[in-house]
């Protein structure tokens, strides 16, 4: 793969809408969503969703929401330390604490959940993602109950582009959703901050695909690109306030028998600003017994066209999707 620094140019970063790789915009209220989302995905692994009905007030509350925690003292953010909440893994990560290639991440975060209380049986028995919010919520009160709609909300748009997506592979509307039991997926939020990169080797996050099914995120600029293996370019992300972007993981990918590729990715920030987003991570229940999914012929036999197949077994070797067979909880403890 180029490295992206060598493919930098003054427009990277400033989410130029006349660059001629760039992510593409699916307009969910339209009849042809379905097509265009899966296009889309078999191209860049990823899009760039409008009309998807979460509230545009509902994305912003929660931007300046986030804004306003990462502003706050460290003691006070350091108090909801991840450490504290084990496996359910809520709670702030200061700067340079995460790291997906190795290298100085700048990002800082708070990852957050849906409530489970105390007695949800997954709580219960130590289940990885289950367990308590630590919100700060005396000094920013308002933090819970934004992040609590916006994971709802956004959770809905997950089981939405699921449908959207059965369709586009020509299958039973609901075929996704059941496959991976989307009535009870797991989630997790993570709201982050990006300082302005100020030299162009330093990322916010560093280039990495992401574990899941999807990931659907909000933001409030530009920054996010993703890696396009068969052109050998990245695409930049356009920033429209109000939209949504999603991209395939890792499980997707593999369970599309790699149609769909789960595509590298990184933030750098090389405005003069903050960038703040909230990207929600959408996977399947836990009880999912994960399969490869079924294609209509076409599809299968485009996926086994030997070229692409080979493209594929290289992106799923030495992730945990490479042996796909078991319950998604296998999954996670598998090297990923
Ligand atoms: O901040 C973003 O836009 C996305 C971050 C990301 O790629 C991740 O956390 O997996
Ligand atoms: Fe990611």
């Amino acid at each position: 793969m180029l490295d992206f620094l060598s493919t930098i140019g003054p427009e990277l970063g400033a989410g130029d809408l006349s660059s001629p790789y760039r992510i593409p915009i699916v307009d969910l209220s339209l009849p042809d969503a379905p097509s265009r989302l899966v296009t889309a995905c078999r191209t860049w692994g990823s899009f760039v969703a409008i009309n998807g009905g979460v509230p545009t007030s509902y994305q912003s509350d929660l931007l300046s929401l986030a804004r306003a925690f990462f502003s706050l003292d460290n003691a006070t953010k350091r108090t909801l330390d991840v450490g504290q909440s084990g496996v359910a893994w809520r709670g702030y990560v200061p700067p340079g604490v995460e790291s997906m290639d190795g290298k100085m991440e700048l990002k800082e975060g708070l990852y957050v959940g849906p409530e489970h209380g105390p007695e949800h049986p997954r709580v219960k028995a130590s289940t990885p993602f289950y367990g308590p919010n630590q919100f700060p919520d005396t000094t920013l009160p308002g933090l819970r109950p934004a992040a609590l709609n916006y994971i709802e909300a956004v959770t809905d748009l997950g089981g939405r582009f699921m449908d959207l997506l059965s369709i586009g592979l020509g299958l039973p509307t609901q075929t996704l959703r059941e496959a991976f039991k989307h009535d009870d997926p797991v989630t997790l939020l993570g709201l982050f901050s990006y300082p302005p990169a100020r030299k162009v080797t330093k990322t916010g996050t560093g280039e990495h695909t992401d574990y899941g099914l999807w990931t659907i995120i909000s933001a409030d600029a530009s920054g996010m690109a993703y890696w396009n293996e068969e052109v050998g370019v990245w695409g930049e992300v356009p920033h429209i306030p109000g939209s949504i972007i999603c991209n395939v993981g890792d499980l997707l990918d593999r369970a599309t028998h790699g149609l769909l590729p789960s595509p590298p990715h990184r933030v750098l920030n090389l405005s003069p600003h903050t960038r703040i987003a909230i990207p929600l991570f959408f996977d399947p229940s836990w009880s999912t017994e994960v399969t490869p999914l079924p294609l209509p012929p076409s599809l299968l036999g485009e996926a086994a066209d030997p070229k692409r197949r080979a493209a594929a077994e290289k992106r799923w070797a030495g992730t945990s999707v490479g042996e796909m067979k078991g319950k998604y909880a296998a999954f996670l403890t598998r090297n990923g």
